[in-house]
């Protein structure tokens, strides 16, 4: 079959499986508004298989493997896109949906004759593969077709021609799904099985945080009935970070997933019962001024967020629930006494693994029903007797201990003894602030955690959780967090090399693999990057020198771009015009939809944003509280672009006093921002880091 006639065969296909999507919407009808709850319900489904079709109206497929299994004939074509569809008459699948186990060929599927086979509910289906082709879809018309490979025909290259069209394209300013091109490394990550605390380390634009979305949609799809939804939660290190990726769910036809992060949950759980001293920004705090490696060793976050500390906590909790059984009798009146030895006894029995305020609460409530049932039996009826009975069980009641997370915190800090890993200042300074309700971020795992422990989780358990830049959290975070689940289901992902706030994130990743069961763990590396062009990855790989960490470099696709510039200007007034010069160039070329200026700290970006509006540029200027990302043209420190990426970057200020040798890091993950154009731009003397760069090239 020539090209051209597969082309033609392909794009009737199209058409005729578009007739049968949209006489499906058609057939949906108008929309029920009454009130009976059947009909609601049936309405709800409407709507959902409406929004399925819709998506598959905008691109029914993208994707086509003929597999043939050993009782068939001949092979049959499977054709694969982001919702499955159904002849309305035949129940034939037209579309098979990517989740389906069939469409992992797809996707497994590297060439070779060898029989493949795929996971089944019945088990394995062994078979051939004869075709597997990209098919592009734009407004309902078939654009593009690319067969990666045709059984019998020798294969011609191992790139992925499709792919590396999909990466050439430029960006808007939403992370988007990458259904039809995700990579077999990154489908085995999606396809793990719900019960297990996967960990992901992948450099710097390897689709971590796309990995993870669509791992959601699948596991929906796969576990269907069994969870959902709005019992799954995604934490990201900012509102920014989840406006900018806000758009992948729904395209996958995912709605109501939680998306937080972890302060604003943290302080949910608290009921909002402290609140973030707003005096002591700690961005401003670790990134305003070069930090020297102790000062990161020794952070109050990487104290408080420690095992040991945890196990503080821990004792003090166990201490506490030891204060639950009251050391004397309870004698309301005279003679009737209730003796320890009996309250102790309704402890252990009443004793079902509940949490410490939970007990107590009951504990009191049994006490007052001994006191009626005593009264009862001895019907007394003097009501003066009673008023003084009750004031005594009052009392009584009142001795026994009840906390708030933070009174047991605080209690805690007052331990010297108890956390021997804090400094007396340390304790005093959080002591004093908790007094006026007032935390530090690394305060919140150890409130939260005890906040869990005293009352317990009174929302439905998380189904899944993901958590995104998981290089920046403690293990104490994820300790909290464990306490949500019945059994751990998360993943978890993230860079050691990316690894810029130290002051309070992990140095390894055993740091959090530590606190799972290792039959109930997954690790997985990704070492190809998909966002950069192999000389933006090549020059990010050498500013970041050794990898330590046990960590490899990043391996880019094989996708040629410019080189990188690294330019000198020789004051500052030239590098303020260099910079409007650059951005003036860039906003003419058509390829470069997003583009962002980078800068050391907020007050040199509020300096570039200055110049360019007042030569009438319209910019974004990204602050550390940023709600919104609005995409074009951005001005961003580096600590606040992790996680996004731009078509073309420029680093405005490469010199060695913005970027001493403790900052590889942070320059690694500004390099890594662009997808097609780096360029870099310093005054005075050029940083080490990328002097050294430069030198190995
Ligand atoms: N299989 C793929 N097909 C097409 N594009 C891909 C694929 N995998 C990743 N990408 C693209 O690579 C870019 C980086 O993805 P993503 O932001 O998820 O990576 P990341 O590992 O989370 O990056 P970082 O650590 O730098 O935040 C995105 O534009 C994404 O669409």
């Amino acid at each position: 079959m020539t090209v051209q006639s597969a082309f033609q065969d392909e794009a009737e296909r199209v058409e005729i499986v578009l007739r049968h999507i949209r006489n499906q919407l058609r057939a949906i009808g108008p929309r029920y508004t009454g009130d009976d709850f059947t009909e609601q319900m049936l309405q709800l489904q409407r709507e959902e298989r409406q929004q399925r079709l819709e998506v598959s109206e905008k691109e029914p497929y993208f994707g086509r493997i003929d597999f043939q299994e050993p009782s068939q004939q001949e092979p049959k074509p499977l054709y694969i896109g982001k919702a499955g569809v159904a002849h309305e008459k035949t129940t034939e699948l037209l579309v098979i949906d990517w989740r389906a186990p069939v469409a992992s060929l797809f996707y497994a599927f590297s060439g070779g004759e060898a029989p493949v086979s795929y996971e089944s509910p019945d088990g394995d289906i062994e078979g051939t593969v004869h075709l597997k082709r990209n098919l592009m879809v734009r407004e309902g018309k078939l654009e593009r077709l690319v067969d990666s490979y045709v059984r019998g025909q020798e294969e011609e290259s191992v790139t992925d021609e499709f792919l590396l069209y999909r990466l050439g394209e430029s960006k808007d300013n939403k992370l988007r799904d990458i259904v039809s091109t995700i990579q077999q490394e990154q489908d085995r990550i999606i396809r793990t099985e719900k019960n297990k605390a996967v960990f992901i380390q992948g450099v710097a634009g390897s689709g971590k945080t796309t990995v993870a979305l669509h791992r959601l949609a699948y596991l929906l799809y796969r576990y269907a009935g069994s969870i959902r939804a709005e019992r799954m939660v995604i934490f990201a290190p900012n509102r920014m970070f989840l406006d900018y990726i806000s758009g992948v769910l729904p395209e996958l036809g995912v709605g109501d997933i939680v998306q937080t992060t972890y302060t604003e949950w943290a302080l949910d759980q608290l009921q909002q019962t402290v609140r973030l001293d707003e005096a002591t920004d700690t961005m401003d705090y670790w990134f305003e001024q070069p930090r020297t490696r102790e000062e990161i060793e020794q952070a109050p976050g990487r104290l408080k967020g420690s095992l040991a500390f945890k196990r503080a906590v821990d004792e003090k909790l166990a201490q506490t629930e030891e204060t639950l059984l009251p050391q004397q009798s309870f004698e309301p009146i005279e003679g009737m006494v209730l003796k320890p030895a009996a309250i102790a006894e309704w402890i252990a029995t009443d004793d079902y693994g509940e949490p410490f305020m939970k007990r107590r609460n009951r504990l009191v409530s049994r006490i007052k029903r001994w006191l009626e049932s005593e009264w009862k039996t001895r019907r007394l009826t003097d009501s003066k007797l009673k008023t003084k009975a009750n004031a005594k069980l009052n009392a009584y009641c009142k001795k026994i201990p009840s906390y708030t997370a933070p009174q047991l915190y605080s209690l805690l800090l007052n331990d010297a003894a108890a956390v021997p890993m804090l400094s007396a200042q340390a304790r005093t300074t959080s002591i004093k602030a908790l007094k006026q309700s007032k935390v530090q971020p690394e305060d919140l795992a150890p409130l939260v955690y005890i906040q869990l422990r005293l009352f317990g989780f009174d929302n439905p358990t998380f189904d899944h959780v993901v958590i995104d830049e998981a290089q920046d959290y403690s293990p104490f975070q994820l300790e909290a967090l464990k306490l949500c689940q019945r059994q751990a289901s998360m993943t978890v992902l993230g860079d050691l090399q990316q690894g810029i706030h130290g002051y309070a994130g992990i140095h390894s990743w055993g740091e959090l693999t530590a606190l799972f069961p290792a039959d109930h763990t997954g690790y997985f590396e990704l070492d190809r990057s998909y966002r950069s062009t192999m000389e933006i990855i090549d020059f990010a790989n050498r500013v970041l020198g050794g990898m330590g960490d046990g960590v490899k470099p990043a391996t880019p696709v094989f996708r040629s771009g410019e080189a990188v510039d690294v330019e000198q200007a020789i004051n500052d007034g030239v590098r303020l015009d260099e910079i409007v010069q650059t951005v003036k160039n860039w906003r003419n070329e058509e390829s470069y939809r997003t583009i962002a200026v980078l800068g050391r700290t907020a007050r040199s970006c509020e300096a570039i944003a200055t110049r360019l509006e007042a030569e009438g540029i319209q910019v974004s200027l990204v602050q550390s509280k940023q709600e919104a990302y609005k995409g074009g043209l951005t001005v961003v420190p580096a600590y606040l672009a992790k996680g996004l990426e731009f078509d073309a970057v420029l680093i405005a200020d490469a010199d060695q006093t913005s970027f001493g040798p403790n900052d590889a890091k942070l320059l690694y993950v500004a390099c890594t921002r662009a997808l097609h154009k780096l360029k870099l731009l310093y005054c005075g003397a050029l940083t080490n880091l990328v002097e050294e760069a430069v030198a190995q090239s």
